[in-house]
């Protein structure tokens, strides 16, 4: 089994004084996908943003490569977690390459290290590279989010954090964007995934995570999870 990157266990976090995660707890390997799963209002967002340091942890623990996280958000970023936040938007004037570079800007790259990441980038996604030169605002609503997970990458993640990708998009394009998000399992980074998309996320998954008002409902491997364990875990028992 690959190495754990990510550890959330018994997590409680929440906006000031008011807590709406209670008790979520998941694991995320290198080279694996694990998908939170959720009502709206779950705390699927909260729990990333707990995760990234933008939310205070009052409860259980985050850790990452077999360490407490401590560090202030941008030093998250720095090693090796990268987040792409829900209706991420692109720099729409800018090209699709000028939005690209900024995604690099982290690491303080050279020139030349700088046009090497960006032609990783296009190798991954070369819908990116025939479109280089053009406004990001030129490109669909799904190559779009390509560019925001292409900007996400720039900065080398270990761990890369996406929160619902397919939102918005027609349902070919959602299957687009999840095997896009499937081939970056090879690369061998982390990722974790938030999604509505419950079929089309849990066909790429490695590991589930169901959350529902705020408490883990169910976690497993993917393999393992029935069509039958999500509706209990979203929705309670099933007759
Ligand atoms: N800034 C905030 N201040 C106070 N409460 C908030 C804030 N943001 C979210 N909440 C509340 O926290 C709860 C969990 O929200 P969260 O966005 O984490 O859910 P979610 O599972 O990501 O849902 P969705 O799929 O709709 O994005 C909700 O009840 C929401 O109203």
């Amino acid at each position: 089994m690959s190495d754990v990157l990510l550890e959330v266990s018994a997590l409680r976090t929440g906006y000031g004084d008011l807590t709406v995660v209670r008790d979520v707890s998941l694991t995320v390997r290198s080279g694996e996908i694990t998908v939170l799963l959720g009502r709206n209002g779950a705390g699927k967002t909260t729990t990333l943003r707990a995760i990234t340091g933008l939310n205070r942890v009052t409860g259980g623990s985050v850790s990452y490569l077999g360490a407490p996280l401590a560090d202030a958000p941008h030093k998250r970023v720095a090693r090796g977690i990268s987040y792409v936040q829900e209706g991420k938007k692109v720099f729409r004037e800018l090209t699709i390459e000028q939005n690209l570079i900024l995604g690099g800007f982290s690491r303080r790259l050279g020139k030349r290290g700088l046009a090497s990441s960006v032609d990783e980038i296009y190798q991954l996604f070369p819908i990116l590279g025939s479109k280089r030169a053009l406004p990001a605002a030129s490109m669909s609503g799904g190559q779009q989010q390509m560019l925001a997970i292409g900007q996400a990458l720039m900065a080398k993640p270990k761990l890369l954090i996406l929160d619902e990708p397919s939102q918005g998009l027609a349902p070919v394009i959602v299957k687009e964007v999840m095997e896009r998000v499937h081939e970056l399992k090879a690369t061998g980074i982390g990722i974790l995934l938030v999604e509505q998309a419950v079929q089309e996320s849990v066909a790429i998954a490695d590991e589930v995570a169901v959350i529902e008002m705020g408490r883990t409902t169910l976690a497993g491997a993917a393999a393992d999870v029935s069509l039958e364990d999500l509706q209990r875990a979203y929705f309670g028992a099933v007759a």
